[in-house]
């Protein structure tokens, strides 16, 4: 495939191009440009002028053209969903409910634009102003960088570019190199649904060439989903220039069952807190810290459960857990595993690894002074249980992580339950229900190390638009 850059379909500068390897089975599915610091330089001058002719656009018909985008994706989304599944590894259905999300998130976007409103400071309210109305408007804030990671692409490229996009922004995409071509194509239908050259583009550049966009003066937000450690790193160039930035970053959630929780019911939620999308979730329950009491009952269930599963090929309809990201993302959960065996941790479920493949694995007797029950975010089927005595020592735990992206807990005592909801150092708490909770609506986002900014219908327009105050001075005797 090509890049789209200023409307049209280009190779990089130096014609040089990487593979797009199927995970599950060593496949080239597509070969892609590599792209260059000098093609983001093309981009971003055709951003700026894009931005131009964009923001002339009225609110409604920007949603008009996101609207005639959403048909084109309808009317592609069984052979999109086969790209994502092909390209990402994941599950087919899992595939076709991300592909689906594009027009629940992109209607959600262009529905609030139409009524985010500015804001009047009447006369007189402060002493000494009583002749001026104070108008406070939302201009776009220009050029926005999208960097997006492998996991869920399209979920991610629909809580930034969306909004970007009615926001009268032009959107600079910059997808994960394992995984571009789903994005690439959407980028495509939005050219052809009517935004105009340059107001969106794709590029596909090896991570540390996407400096070049995050270092250049005329991108004004640099939203990025990923890792801390790449968060702080563009963070840091960011700030040479004051660019803004909204960083989504890794989890180590929590998941709490106190001695009073629903066992049957937590593990049902487990499967979906740390099987979805093979484990690769930013808001995957990745620290199981359960009861003392309960904590054999939990393991014992889990397996059987996790078991019961459809463990393999992700073109499968039947298939619920299916391989990682690459062989290389295996090897490091396999690594994480042994580290965590090595630290006290005993396996009783899975602990093998075949290519990109890892098997959902259950480790009991994790102590609580392990890496994995602190900062070490493991990206897979892995279910660690740590166990604990009190409700206080279970906030402890949690608290003990340099990560706060998200957390959850397990009590019949909603009271109990909403203290320790309450006291969790993260952005959120679920509170009989697995910490993967991400509606489009919400404003989602981590505390410490997993973040700045939220990200949601509710909040992402914040971000993507600067404050302007007009003055209507002396407009009343
Ligand atoms: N908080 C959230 O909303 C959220 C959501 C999804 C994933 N994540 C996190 O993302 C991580 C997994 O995704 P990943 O492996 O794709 O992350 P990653 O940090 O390796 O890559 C994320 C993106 O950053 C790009 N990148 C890499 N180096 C860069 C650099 N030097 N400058 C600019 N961009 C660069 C990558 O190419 C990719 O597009 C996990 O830690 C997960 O928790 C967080
Ligand atoms: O990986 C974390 C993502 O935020 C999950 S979602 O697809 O946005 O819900």
């Amino acid at each position: 495939m090509k890049m789209i850059i200023d409307g049209k379909k280009v190779d990089s500068v130096s014609k040089e191009t990487f593979d797009i390897i199927a995970p599950a089975t060593g496949i080239v599915v597509d070969n892609v440009p590599k792209a260059t610091a000098e093609d983001i330089e093309k981009a971003v001058t055709a951003a700026v002028k894009g931005q131009k002719e964009w923001e002339k656009f009225s609110v409604t018909e920007r949603a008009d053209v996101l609207y005639k985008f959403i048909d084109i994706v309808e009317l592609n989304k069984e052979s999109l969903a086969q790209t994502l599944c092909a390209e990402n590894g994941k599950p087919i259905t899992e595939a076709r409910a991300e592909i689906g999300n594009i027009k629940i998130a992109f209607r959600a976007f262009a529905e609030h634009a139409k009524h985010y409103y500015g804001s009047i400071i009447p006369p007189g309210t402060e002493a000494g102003q009583e002749n001026h109305i104070q108008m406070v408007t939302r201009e776009p804030i220009g050029v926005v960088a999208c960097i997006i990671p492998f996991n869920f692409p399209c979920d991610l490229y629909d809580q930034k570019v969306a909004p970007a996009l009615m926001m009268g922004n032009a959107a600079i995409v910059l997808p994960s190199s394992d995984n571009p071509l789903t994005l690439m194509r959407l980028t495509e239908m939005l050219v052809e649904a009517g935004v105009p050259d340059g107001a969106i583009q794709c590029l596909t550049a090896p991570g540390a060439v996407k400096d070049a966009a995050v270092s250049d003066p005329r991108v004004h937000l640099v939203t990025l989903t990923g890792s801390t450690e790449v968060g702080i790193g563009t963070a840091k160039i960011a700030a040479e220039n004051l660019t803004h930035t909204a960083l989504e970053l890794g989890g180590n959630d929590a998941f709490i069952v106190l001695d009073d929780g629903d066992v049957d019911l937590a593990v049902d939620e487990l499967i979906w807190a740390r099987m979805y999308n093979t484990g690769q979730v930013c808001c995957a329950s990745k620290r199981f810290l359960i009861h003392n009491s309960l904590k054999d009952e939990f393991a014992e269930k889990a397996v059987a459960k996790i078991k019961a599963l459809n463990y393999g090929d992700p073109a499968n309809d039947e298939t619920q857990i299916a391989c990682l990201i690459s062989e290389k993302a295996a090897i490091k959960v396999e690594k994480e595993v042994a580290l965590t065996v090595e630290q006290g941790g005993k396996i009783i479920l899975g602990g093998k690894r075949d290519g990109a493949f890892y098997e959902p694995t259950v480790i009991v007797d994790v102590p609580k002074t392990a890496d994995v029950a602190k900062d070490m975010e493991i990206f897979g089927p892995v279910v660690p249980i740590i166990g604990f005595d009190t409700d206080e020592e279970a906030i402890e735990i949690a608290n003990s992580s340099v990560f706060g992206l998200s957390s959850c807990v397990f009590s019949k005592d909603q009271k109990r339950a909403f203290k320790v909801a309450r006291a969790m150092e993260a952005g959120g708490a679920v509170i009989n229900g697995a910490s993967f909770f991400r509606s489009f609506e919400m404003p989602f986002g981590g505390w410490k190390h997993s973040g700045i900014g939220t990200e949601g219908v509710m909040s992402t327009f914040d971000e993507m638009t600067r404050v302007k105050t007009i003055v209507l001075k002396n407009i009343i005797d």
